[in-house]
């Protein structure tokens, strides 16, 4: 009887509690698994579903609508009114798509084209073609790699993927002053322009390393280059990647004074910036507008890499602090902070900081005269307008990348450009 009676307790008052702890359980366990998948949709927010779930969603919706703009029929595009920037800009921050969508109209005109329009365009379709073969890197001065070659020749583990006119070369030769980087001097364009060469011609490309040494490479067009993402993913998932970026008016003009150095007979950038400059139509079109669209190509490398492999370097506080900027650098790549302010010092003449000893060799040196070229006078007008186009894609790169690189600040000091 006695043990009916506690058997009738077990039945009736135990399960309870028991049926409560196991509820309980599986209720924070379910909590538990829902807050992993959310963070790891944070982590690697551009998964298969990443389109439809998780607090990334709207940015991703954001993306798709101003990518689809962006590469519509025309590639011409109106600026964005002040109101409709702002609310562009506050949308990505309240993740409302809707809002976005109503708000963010970008007018493709019908416009026939101007005599100017007509003269870029046939820029376009020759120049363009041309300067997408060439070396972003018009270095003759870029030495071969002499340092000695013991060790083994592997694939790299680190890569400065961009962007073109950024400071790439300058922050290449920096940490080619460490003791344990090794890095080619040119550019292999392999996930761009060699690829079919395969990775054993890659290899021998590297110089050899020791063991604890870093082997590097940079190729700025890797940034822009939809399949690199994939290639440089199959090659080394965990590979780490570095971004220098900059001004992307800046950067526009710094790149067309390049091809302007090499084709004198080129338009001038104002041309070359408008569909219709009457309309206010801007050219996204034009490689040189197009590169500076950040936000939209780190989005494809973000499908492939979490941020923590990915460190952006300012390229104008390269130039200011270029000591500041190798030490966060150092830092990423798991070195030990040896390149310091010791190593840079300002050359007056050149107007850029200069290296007191680069790797190969004990006397002064700065870069080469294709890098910190005079640019020519742009348009205030122009250079305005293109500050407007660019601040709704910058602001979503600053909540991409958790960095505010201000590039808004420098509206009015832009006219540096010109040094004249
Ligand atoms: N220390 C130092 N010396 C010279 N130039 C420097 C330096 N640091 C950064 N910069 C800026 O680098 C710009 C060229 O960028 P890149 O090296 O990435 O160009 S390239 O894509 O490899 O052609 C180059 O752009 P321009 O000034 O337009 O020529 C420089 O502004």
């Amino acid at each position: 009887m006695a043990f009916w009676s506690s058997t009738s307790v077990f039945t009736t008052k135990v399960p309870r509690k028991v049926l409560f702890m196991f509820t309980l359980s599986l209720s924070v366990t379910y909590l538990f698994y829902s807050l992993m998948s959310c963070y790891n949709s944070l982590q690697f927010p551009l998964q298969e579903n990443y389109v439809y779930q998780g607090r990334l969603v709207t940015e991703e919706t954001t993306f798709v609508t101003l990518r689809e703009k962006l590469y519509s029929a025309s590639q011409g595009f109106t600026e964005f009114t002040e109101a409709e920037r702002s609310t562009a800009v506050s949308t990505v921050k309240d993740h409302n798509a809707e809002a976005e969508q109503r708000t963010v109209e970008w007018i493709r005109t019908q416009a026939a084209p101007t005599n100017s329009a007509a003269l870029a365009a046939a820029y376009h379709t020759t120049a363009l073609e041309r300067e997408h073969q060439e070396f972003s890197t018009t270095d003759s001065e870029l030495r071969v790699n002499c340092t000695s070659d013991y060790g083994e020749k592997k694939l790299p583990q680190a890569i400065i993927i961009g962007v073109k006119k950024g400071g790439t070369r300058a922050l290449l030769e920096a940490l080619r002053v460490h003791p344990d980087v090794r890095a080619v001097g040119n550019e292999p364009h392999f996930f761009d322009r060699n690829y079919e060469k395969g990775l054993d011609w890659y290899r021998d490309l590297m110089p050899s390393t020791l063991e604890g040494q870093i082997t590097m490479e940079k190729t700025p067009s890797y940034f822009v280059t939809n399949h690199a993402p994939k290639r440089i993913h199959s090659m080394a998932r965990d590979i780490k990647l570095i971004i220098v970026v900059r001004n992307p008016v800046t950067r526009a003009i710094s790149d067309y004074t390049q091809t302007l150095s090499k084709k004198p007979e080129i338009p001038t950038f104002e041309v070359l910036a408008f569909k219709n400059r009457t309309l206010g139509l801007i050219d996204a079109s034009w490689s040189a507008l197009r590169i500076g669209i950040y936000a939209l190509h780190l989005e494809t490398w973000m499908q492939y890499f979490p941020l923590s492999q990915m460190h952006f370097v300012s390229g104008e506080r390269l130039i200011v602090d270029p000591a500041g900027e190798m030490a966060k650098v150092q830092d990423f790549l798991g070195l030990k902070r040896i390149v310091t302010d010791k190593h840079f010092y300002f050359n007056k003449t050149k107007g850029f900081p200069c290296l007191k000893k680069p790797e190969d060799s004990s006397t002064p040196r700065c870069l080469g005269k294709s890098k910190g070229r005079t640019h020519p006078k742009i348009d205030p007008d122009v250079i305005r307008r293109l500050q407007k186009f660019y601040k709704p894609f910058n602001m979503m790169f600053y909540q991409m990348t958790g960095q505010n690189f201000e590039w808004e600040l420098e509206i009015d000091s832009e006219s540096r450009s010109s040094r004249d």
